[in-house]
């Protein structure tokens, strides 16, 4: 796993590519990224012309289109709660997604694709920090299983196709994300943006409290978007291995101490409340990046530095 088995290619600028979801938290920083770096030929179909989820739409359009690459950052995503509430959506829609776009592209001469999972793949005690060896070594995390397991098929996916069929599939796993056109719904959203709406809201009201989930003892290590978006780009021009390929940025903080830096960013002077009746998810999942590392790549943004960054864009553009 892991092992190299294509020479480093580069992506031609003019090339034909697909970033299934580009609306999204990660699909719009790698929409972004592709257009600094003077790739024109993007195909950004909106969901309300190509639900992923209809296989002979999904089907048409590779046909129809044919493009060269495909970047798959169209999911089903949500935080803990809604993983745990939605356990049917997160399965059901993931395997739909991914199952036709990855059949799709294979039957229509994609040249390379690069599918998206997620940290939560790994098992709820994996050694710390994780390797990429740890997949299907223990039990998952309850409250994110069903959309784990999805996740898993679709790195199994890859694999299969590029065993089978030579198909150039390769699968990234990235730690937990935030930035800009992050989901900041107050209850399905991921943590940071879900504190930072709160902490905003409860400045802006005068309230003398923010509840937060949980116990604060968690240990999750989070990663800019721009840096993912970077990384995505990276691997599909270096790496063509089978095994999967983790991306973090090697830092973790507990939620407790997230919840403060967030307090600090947003200017929030009031008091935070733990509400000890939702769950914790997972203990800790600091990821194991070096073989990243070892092709050559490097995260840039820190922890404190995405938080400003991700705030400037909250109040300039989230609805309010
Ligand atoms: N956010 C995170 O912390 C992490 C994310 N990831 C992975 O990164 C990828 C992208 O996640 P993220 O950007 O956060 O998610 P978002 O929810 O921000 O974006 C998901 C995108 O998928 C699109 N989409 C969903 N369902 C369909 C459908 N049926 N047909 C067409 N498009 C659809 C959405 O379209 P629309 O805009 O119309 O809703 C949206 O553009 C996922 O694979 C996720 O697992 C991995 C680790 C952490
Ligand atoms: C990326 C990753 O994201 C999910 O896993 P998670 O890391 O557990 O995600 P989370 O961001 O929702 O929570 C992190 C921690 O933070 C605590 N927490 C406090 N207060 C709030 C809060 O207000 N909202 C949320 N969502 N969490 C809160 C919460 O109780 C937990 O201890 C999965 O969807 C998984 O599938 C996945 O891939």
């Amino acid at each position: 796993m892991g092992d190299l088995n294509n020479d480093p290619i580069k992506l031609d600028r003019s090339a034909k590519i697909y970033v299934a979801g580009y609306r999204g938290l990660v699909g719009s920083a790698i929409t972004a990224a592709l257009r600094r770096l003077g790739f024109s030929n993007l195909l950004l179909p909106p969901r309300s012309l190509l639900d992923l989820t209809d296989q002979s739409a999904v089907e048409s359009f590779f046909a129809a289109e044919k493009p060269a690459y495909v970047i798959l950052a169209a999911a089903k995503v949500g935080g803990i709660h809604a993983n745990n509430t939605y356990p049917a959506e997160f399965i059901a829609t993931n395997l739909q997604i991914q199952t036709n776009v990855i059949h799709s592209a294979y039957r229509n001469g994609v040249v390379k694709l690069l599918f998206l999972g997620s940290s939560c793949i790994y098992p709820k005690f994996a050694p710390q920090p994780i390797p990429e060896s740890a997949l299907l070594t223990g039990s998952l995390e309850p409250t994110n299983e069903w959309y784990a397991v999805a996740k898993i098929a679709g790195i199994k996916m890859c694999q299969a196709y590029r065993i089978q069929y030579n198909f150039d599939a390769i699968s990234a796993m990235p730690t937990n994300l935030y930035g800009p056109n992050d989901n900041f719904h107050p209850d399905n959203s991921h943590v940071l943006p879900a504190l930072m709406r709160r902490f905003h809201e409860a400045k802006v009201l005068g309230s003398k409290e923010v509840v937060v989930w949980g116990s604060g003892a968690p240990l999750r290590e989070f990663l800019h978007v721009d840096d993912l978006a970077d990384a995505v780009l990276f691997l599909m021009e270096k790496y063509s291995g089978l095994g999967h390929v983790n991306v973090g940025s090697g830092k973790e903080v507990t939620i407790r101490e997230l919840a403060e830096l967030v307090k600090e960013v947003v200017g929030f002077e009031g008091n935070i409340v733990w509400d000890g009746s939702k769950p914790d998810g997972t203990p800790r999942k600091l990821m194991d990046s070096s073989l990243l590392a070892g092709l050559g790549w490097t995260p840039k943004v820190s922890l404190r530095d995405g938080l400003v960054d991700t705030y400037k864009w909250y109040l300039e553009n989230a609805k309010r």
